[in-house]
């Protein structure tokens, strides 16, 4: 009889064989808070040209993805439809485990680290645990940090109606703070106060429209942290836009309450006039259930070579702001809006 061996490697030899696991930064944060502005900064800067980024949106049209000014080496991969922590979780794992092949080109992987922008409702900690625990994933990646942005002027009114605020804050191993500009000294006070208990051991930075060098956001979970507090100085007077009726078609849809939540997409077939956009805005959220959270929308406006982002979040409007270029063929304006409806 012969004897077959097999030849086993040492465990030593077998972990250095293994490629090492992919580092993911988490970026959470409430609707509006900042997110977004903050990953165009950051994919702009060497520590994270390589990264490869998944954006997932509430609601069924993506456009956060569209927004984000992304080289050609960097891929963004839009889950959309539903929140991360809920039913796009096997979505999540889906795309993590087949990024490494999708996005390699002769068999080299194309990208360095993972940084995934949660939808502004997800509880992140149903995430983390599918990221440390999923057999499919624990091992080829690993958790790089969860940053969270906190916008300065809406959180203390969010913090008090929103749980899903108050876990992505907890879970965070640095803290953004947003929108300095715009705050009031009482604002920042006591969103200060309240993170000393949510949150006492976070590194807390004050960003102005995202901007942060990405190297102090990166490796976050090993690294000791300084809570770094700069000064505020709130502006006011932001100019809004003309009250003029605009003409336009719009197609809506919504999608079923989550979290008591919907959201509502419109579009625009023609051109928009910039007047009067308030006005119409009021009338549309006048026909949606319960009150808006958040409204953001890439317009196509009479006369405009480049597309426009409009941004609202609670009751304020931002004036919409000129983008490089159309991100695709389409030239239609979507606008959506995300609405609560609380529980009675
Ligand atoms: N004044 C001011 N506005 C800011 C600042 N940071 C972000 N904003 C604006 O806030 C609005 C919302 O920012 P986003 O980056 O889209 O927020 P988000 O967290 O990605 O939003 P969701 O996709 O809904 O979750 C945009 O109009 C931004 O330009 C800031 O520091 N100051």
């Amino acid at each position: 009889m012969i004897a077959y061996t097999i030849a086993m490697p040492d465990s030593s030899q077998a972990r250095s064989a293994l490629p090492a696991p992919i580092p993911v930064t988490l970026l959470t944060g409430f609707l509006g808070s900042g997110k977004t502005t903050l990953l165009n900064h950051l994919v702009q800067q060497p520590a994270l040209c390589h990264a490869l980024v998944v954006i997932n949106e509430f609601g069924q049209t993506a456009l956060d993805h569209l927004l984000v000014a992304h080289s050609t080496e960097q891929v963004v991969a839009p889950l959309a439809g539903g929140c991360l922590c809920c039913h796009l979780r096997g979505d999540l794992v889906q795309t993590l485990r087949d990024i490494t092949w999708r996005f390699a080109r002769n068999g080299q992987r194309q990208f360095d680290r993972v940084l995934i922008e949660t939808s502004g409702l997800a509880d992140p900690i149903p995430i983390l645990q599918t990221l440390a625990s999923h057999p499919q994933l624990s091992g080829r990646y690993r958790l790089d940090g969860v940053i969270c942005t906190l916008d300065l002027c809406h959180g203390n009114e969010t913090l008090a109606q929103h749980p899903a605020a108050l876990r992505q804050l907890a879970s965070a191993d640095c803290i953004l703070l947003t929108k300095p500009d715009q705050a009031s000294a009482a604002q920042h006070a006591s969103l200060r106060l309240q993170l000393d208990h949510i949150n006492p051991s976070a590194a807390r930075m004050e960003i102005r429209h995202g901007a942060i060098a990405a190297d102090q956001l990166l490796e976050l979970v090993s690294a000791t942290h300084h809570a770094a507090r700069t000064s505020n100085t709130p502006i006011t007077g932001t100019a809004l836009l003309s009250p003029h009726p605009l003409s336009m078609r719009h197609a809506g849809s919504t999608l079923p309450a989550d979290h008591g939540l919907a959201a509502t997409t419109v579009t625009f077939e023609t051109p928009l006039a910039l007047a009067g956009l308030p006005q119409w805005i009021a009338a549309q959220t006048a026909n949606l259930p319960g009150h808006v959270l958040r409204i953001k929308g890439l317009l196509h406006i009479e006369g405009a070579a480049v597309p426009y982002a409009i941004h609202g979040v609670g009751h304020s409007i931002y004036p919409p702001v000129p983008l490089q270029s159309w991100p695709n063929v389409d030239r239609r304006s979507h606008v959506i809006f995300i609405t609560h409806t609380p529980a009675v």
